[in-house]
């Protein structure tokens, strides 16, 4: 079982990762970017704002992406997996580029390897908005609400193009509801 959580930023990943991790002692816990060695220097890179160019940025997540494929997923195929981003944040981020365009890029750096489980934590703009105030804001954030409701919205769309088996949940529900939404969806 390959399950992604996916959301945009502030949306409730690492809180719900963090629960999950109590429950499920044994799955392989992983993300996008920097899941690997190759992929910490690459995050670094992505995340640093020295790219000027954004297909150049897109190209240092989809070299992130292709070696934790190659580096985790794969060889770790026949365990319960669990990853905090995935190819789909690969398609909604780089906005430049049309949905169609990034499946074919992304199914090159993945080799075609798709996550069995999606779990997508929707948030709403208000909620949004508060949440990045709260927080110092990375290269990424600083872009604002807009820019992160259209990737929520590319993720959305990827989503349905690819056909997954998908979970969307309301972000701004309790903690403890999100947690078992995310329980039922992954047993069922
Ligand atoms: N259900 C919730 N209701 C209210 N606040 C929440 C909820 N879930 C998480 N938060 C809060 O929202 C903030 C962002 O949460 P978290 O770090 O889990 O998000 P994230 O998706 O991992 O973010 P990022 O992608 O930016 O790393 C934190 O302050 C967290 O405590
Ligand atoms: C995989 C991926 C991620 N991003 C963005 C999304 C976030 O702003 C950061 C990652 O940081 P987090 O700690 O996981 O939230 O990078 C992107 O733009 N493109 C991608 O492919």
């Amino acid at each position: 079982m390959y399950v992604v959580i996916e959301g945009i930023d502030t949306a409730g990943k690492s809180t719900q990762l963090e629960l999950l991790k109590k429950k499920l002692p044994t799955a392989i816990f992983t993300k996008e970017p920097g899941g690997t060695p190759l992929g910490i220097k690459l995050r670094a890179m992505a995340l640093d704002g020295e790219a000027k160019s954004k297909i150049a940025e897109m190209f240092l997540f989809m070299a992130d992406r292709a070696e934790h494929i190659e580096e985790v997923i794969k060889k770790y195929k026949n365990n319960t997996i669990i990853s905090d981003r995935s190819m789909l944040s690969g398609i909604a981020y780089a906005s430049t580029l049309s949905i169609d365009e990034l499946i074919n890029l992304n199914l090159i750096a993945t080799n075609n390897t798709l996550p069995t489980h999606v779990i997508l934590l929707e948030l709403a703009p208000d909620e949004l908005k508060f949440r990045l105030s709260q927080k110092e804001n990375d290269s990424i954030e600083l872009r604002g609400i807009e820019y992160l409701i259209n990737i929520q919205n590319r993720m959305k769309e990827t989503i349905k193009r690819l056909n997954l088996n998908h979970i969307i949940i309301d972000a701004s529900l309790k903690i403890e509801e999100i947690e078992k939404e995310i329980e039922d969806f992954i047993n069922d």
